[in-house]
């Protein structure tokens, strides 16, 4: 009978130290004890993992640590160098693995997936510089409910069986031995790309123009709608005592942090946000933060309105209307304003007449920045963009935001607990599909979220 080790959420790996001694389910050497630190804690139970790593360490590093150079850690060196580290909490899990999927017939449904219940707690089928993480909490996005209801967006398709998600969060559970900067028990949020650092786009920093980019759930590549995922360490970014919840919405939001850094938002600055759905409200706290105003956001929906306004009370409501014409919408939104143009439209919805109605709202000079996915091809006013020397940029995902985006949820300059509105767990994750494609359940975030039989 496997043993359970439960500490509750955010409790943090003090409070997870002084329950491990009390259940002896976590060793520590003499040396740790006097000072207790969870930075010192290791297990024994590593050495009496699957050898099969023995020959995988062997393997060329594909991927290069973007974060931390590779130098043995002190608890790299009290394991064994040629084992999978392995928590002796992993010796407790088990639930087997299951995966939200998805397929060309548009079906939904919760089944087995990998890795393996077994292989997880052998480390068998990590891969040099991997670890393997306990996904605890994951964001349903838009593009799931695109990639599950339309089967594709624009060139990426859904051709086989295929998990979904990508906004996740988790607990490493076990990690390959040329893994020295994270180990078992680091809380961690997951970047979901994965690059070749061979490229241009990967050599010059901007990496989210990777040439090879593998994205998961972008299809073919799985997605992270899972109990247990092996991912490479070096996008496993470590969240300290943050809860998983806002870990997993640390992905929304790099999109929005990479969106306000290159649309060049400043103090003061007039801004337009189109579109209050979780995108448009995570670029609004952001918008907020970096001191714009006035600040008008529009949506055809008046619950996401008022959503935004109890976010940021100061912020101007405008509901886009049927029937209205681009430019009548742009004059209405300038008056809300009080008059003023906006210098920036922050545009977070992709649909033709939202962004044309920015472009017709913008001052001379001012920029359409936009984030939002929408048809192969628009129909623009070309005129309005040329005569007001109007710059058209768009931001596509994001690079190098996670060590900005923990900064900013840590200190509480942002606060995004509010935009997770449904939580179910992934045994559930059907229904949790039906409520964040319903607009009548109100849903802003909806989360799937996994308690494992090990609760950190
Ligand atoms: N560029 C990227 O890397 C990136 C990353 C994530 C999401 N996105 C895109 O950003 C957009 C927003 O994502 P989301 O998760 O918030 O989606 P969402 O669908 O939940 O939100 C979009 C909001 O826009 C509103 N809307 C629709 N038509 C409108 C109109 N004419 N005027 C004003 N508002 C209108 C909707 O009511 C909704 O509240 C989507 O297009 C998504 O695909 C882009
Ligand atoms: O935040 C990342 C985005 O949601 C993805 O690019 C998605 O739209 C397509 O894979």
């Amino acid at each position: 009978m496997a043993r359970i080790l439960t500490v509750p959420r955010r409790f943090g790996l003090a409070r997870l130290f002084a329950q491990a001694q009390q259940h002896h389910q976590l060793r520590f050497c003499s040396a740790c004890t006097t000072t207790g630190s969870p930075e010192r804690l290791h297990n024994t139970a590593g050495s009496k993992t699957s050898s099969s790593t023995t020959v995988l360490a062997d393997q060329k590093a594909p991927f290069t640590s973007l974060s931390s150079p590779p130098r043995p850690s002190p608890t790299s060196l009290l394991r064994p160098q040629n084992k999978a580290s392995m928590a002796t909490v992993t010796e407790t899990i088990s639930l087997p693995n299951v995966g939200v999927f998805t397929d060309p017939e548009h079906k939904l449904w919760v089944a087995e997936s990998g890795p393996t219940l077994e292989s997880v707690k052998k480390g068998q089928d990590l891969k040099h510089g991997e670890v393997t993480i306990g996904i605890k909490s994951t964001g349903i996005c838009g593009s799931d409910i695109h990639f599950w209801h339309a089967g594709r967006i624009g060139p990426m398709i859904v051709t086989d069986t295929h998990i979904l998600g990508h906004e996740s969060a988790g607990v490493i559970l076990a990690t390959h031995p040329s893994v020295t900067h994270l180990k078992p028990g680091d809380r961690v949020a997951i970047e979901p790309d994965i690059i070749c650092n061979q490229c241009e786009p990967c050599l010059t920093g901007r990496y989210n123009g990777c040439l090879n980019m593998r994205f998961l759930s972008t299809p073919p590549v799985d997605g992270l709608l899972r109990r247990y995922v092996n991912h490479p360490a070096v996008w496993c970014h470590k969240i300290g005592d943050m809860s998983f919840e806002n870990g997993a919405l640390l992905e929304p939001l790099s999109v929005a942090l990479a969106g306000v850094e290159r649309a060049g938002v400043k103090l003061g600055d007039p801004i337009l946000i189109c579109g209050a759905g979780p995108i448009g409200l995570i670029t609004l706290l952001c918008a907020a933060a970096a001191g714009a105003e006035p600040i008008v956001v529009t949506d055809i929906d008046e619950g996401r309105l008022a959503f935004a306004q109890e976010l940021v009370p100061r912020v101007r409501p405008f509901l886009v209307e049927r029937g209205v014409g681009e430019e009548e919408a742009a004059g209405a939104i300038v008056r809300l304003a009080g008059g003023v143009q906006p210098a920036i439209a922050l545009e977070c919805t992709g649909v033709e007449s939202s962004v044309n109605a920015a472009v017709h709202s913008v001052k001379f000079g001012g920029k359409v920045f936009v984030i939002g996915v929408g048809k192969p091809e628009m129909r623009l006013p070309f005129m309005r963009l040329s005569t007001q020397e109007i710059d058209l940029q768009f931001q596509y995902r994001y690079a190098n935001t996670w060590p900005r985006a923990i900064r900013l949820v840590e200190s509480g300059v942002l606060q995004l607990g509010r935009l997770v509105t449904h939580r179910f767990d992934i045994e559930d994750a059907v229904r949790a599909f039906e409520t964040a494609a319903d607009p009548k359940t109100g849903a802003i975030k909806v989360q799937i979220q996994s308690e494992m039989d090990v609760q950190w």
